[in-house]
């Protein structure tokens, strides 16, 4: 029997009418899903006030109410407790519920603009290989143990970490890597869990919709790292101009890494092809199976997240020669003619510019490298032209297309991507709203040796129009078209 006082234990109180040694069944932040003897938490959010559906908990029998601002009219038999901040405190009480699982394992949190999802896929199946159970929160899925689940979020919310978190620890799971985003931050669904470690990869564009300015988003990132504890280690990119502000203010250990600059951990890319990469970590050359400069960034970051969690350094360089690509990052397929087609996550300025840096470093000749890309709608809009400008400076042929609309027009959003595109590069351009015909065409544009990119979607298995999502595979549908075309 769990009792009310007990998952409050933490949590700064503001005034409590009612008793709290009531037994309750559930914690709940959504009125539509709460039941009898449940605990409502409102909370003020992005669309709606969940303030204004208390009167509609408590008519399904919740037995306690969290909020911020305490109802005019109370009801006898229910327990009314004010506090500060809604999200804080349901994350507080989560943790208490699931009996605090994030102390009984070692939590890694990643966070930054890209590179996450790789670096937290590939510790889990480091320390896979190295023979632990190991658990993952992340962007594509959730893993306890071996056992797969789907993910809703990148960071999901507090009681859905902690109720993974806690089946991972009876599984037997003693690391945890999880993705941290700017959201996930903001909105408190970390605060309260006890990690053993943070990794911060870089900072660029992104998420300006939601986030005031760059600043703020800086200052969200950063705020995670404040919160980590003594100790914890912090490890940051020292080449990110937003390295060291992102450790600022920590009690945890300090920790960097770095290609360019002095850092604890350093990095030498030797050799970087399509086979892969050779490289040299802290003096140490090694051919790893993943493509382009900054996944150099991210497997130095796993190398030194792996050592600080105690791994021995011979064993860790082995392991990460092994480690394959995360799917839809730089996935890709060579075709019977010697077209390279990539399916790859970038859906943002800076990793666009990322993925197309590294094809065209890693280009021999004049093949022609034929991009196809879109940006999602209901989401920052600022990233647009900034990406059409990209896309079109660096490649030879850019077909912009749709990247889930949502309930936007996709038209208009390939309009706005159109008005990054300078005007000597235009003639690369053209636009299909029809992703499926947009790599249809690239396809049929591309010539023995030619590179096909296609941006955006990475993983994803769908297209959402309107609320609605359809069955949707970059990478089975450039593989299936360029068989059709005998290419
Ligand atoms: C903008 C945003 O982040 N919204 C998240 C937020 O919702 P919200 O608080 O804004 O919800 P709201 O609709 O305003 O409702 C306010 C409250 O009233 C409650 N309510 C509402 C209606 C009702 O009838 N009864 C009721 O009780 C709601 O449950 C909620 O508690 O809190 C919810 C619960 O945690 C999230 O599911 C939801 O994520 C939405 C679906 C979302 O799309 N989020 C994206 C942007 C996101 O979080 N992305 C990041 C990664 C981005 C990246 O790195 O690229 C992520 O971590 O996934
Ligand atoms: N260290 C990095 N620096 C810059 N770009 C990167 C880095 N790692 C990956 N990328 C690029 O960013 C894309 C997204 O990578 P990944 O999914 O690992 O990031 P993420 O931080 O999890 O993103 P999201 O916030 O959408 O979950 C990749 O497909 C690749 O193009
Ligand atoms: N986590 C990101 C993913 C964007 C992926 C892109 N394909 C899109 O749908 O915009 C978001 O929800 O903003
Ligand atoms: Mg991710």
């Amino acid at each position: 029997m769990i009792v009310l006082k007990d998952i409050l234990y933490k949590v700064p109180l503001e005034k409590v009418l009612g008793n709290t040694s009531v037994a309750i069944r559930d914690i709940n932040f959504d009125s539509r899903k709460v039941g009898l003897d449940d605990v409502f938490v409102a909370i003020n959010g992005s669309l709606s006030d969940g303030h204004n559906y208390i009167k509609g908990a408590v008519d399904k029998g919740v037995i306690a109410i969290v909020c911020e601002i305490l109802p005019l009219e109370t009801v006898n038999g229910v327990t009314y407790i004010q506090v500060k901040d809604s999200q804080e405190a349901l994350a507080m009480m989560a943790s208490n519920f699931y009996d605090n699982p994030s102390t009984e394992l070692k939590l890694v949190g990643i966070t930054g603009t890209n590179g996450k999802t790789t670096i937290a896929t590939l510790l889990y199946n480091l320390f896979s290989k190295a023979g632990y159970v190991a658990g993952l929160l992340s962007t594509v899925k959730i893993m306890v143990g071996n056992t797969q689940l789907n993910a809703s979020h990148t960071t999901p919310d507090s009681l859905t970490i902690n109720k993974f978190l806690r089946e991972m620890v009876d599984a037997g799971v003693s690391f945890c890597f999880m993705e941290v985003s700017s959201h996930g931050i903001d909105q408190k669904r970390t605060s309260g869990l006890e990690f053993a470690g943070g990794v911060f990869t870089n900072l660029s564009h992104d998420h300006l919709d939601y986030h005031k300015d760059f600043k703020e988003y800086r200052d969200v990132k950063k705020l995670f790292f404040d919160q980590l504890p003594k100790t914890a280690f912090a490890l940051t990119n020292a080449d990110d101009k937003n390295g060291d502000v992102m450790l600022q203010n920590t009690v945890a250990r300090k920790y960097s890494y770095a290609a360019k600059t002095v850092a604890d951990y350093k990095v030498q890319i030797l050799e970087n092809q399509f086979q892969g990469l050779l490289l040299k970590i802290n003096n140490q050359e090694l051919w790893v199976k993943l493509i382009g400069n900054f996944n150099a960034y991210n497997l130095l970051a796993i190398y030194a997240t792996a050592e600080l969690l105690g791994l021995e350094q011979l064993e860790i360089l082995q392991l990460i020669s092994t480690l394959e690509s995360v799917d839809g990052r730089f996935q890709f397929k060579i075709s019977e003619k010697n077209i390279t087609a990539i399916v790859d996550y970038a859906h943002t300025p800076d990793a666009l510019k990322n993925v197309l840096g590294t094809i065209n470093t890693i280009r021999t000749g004049n093949e022609e490298l034929i991009t196809v890309v879109g940006c999602g709608g209901d989401r920052d809009t600022a990233k647009r032209p900034k990406m059409g400008h990209i896309a079109s400076q660096l490649s030879t042929k850019v077909i912009f297309t749709s990247d889930n609309p949502r309930t936007e027009n996709p038209e208009a959003i390939i309009e706005e991507i159109e008005k990054g595109v300078s005007p000597e590069n235009f003639r690369k351009t053209l636009s299909i709203t029809d992703r499926k015909q947009a790599i249809k065409t690239a396809c049929q544009m591309a010539a023995e040796n030619d590179i096909i990119l296609i941006a955006g979607k990475g993983h994803e298995t769908y297209q959402e129009v309107n609320g609605e999502r359809t069955d949707f595979d970059d990478f089975k549908i450039v593989n299936e078209l360029l068989i059709a075309l005998n290419k």
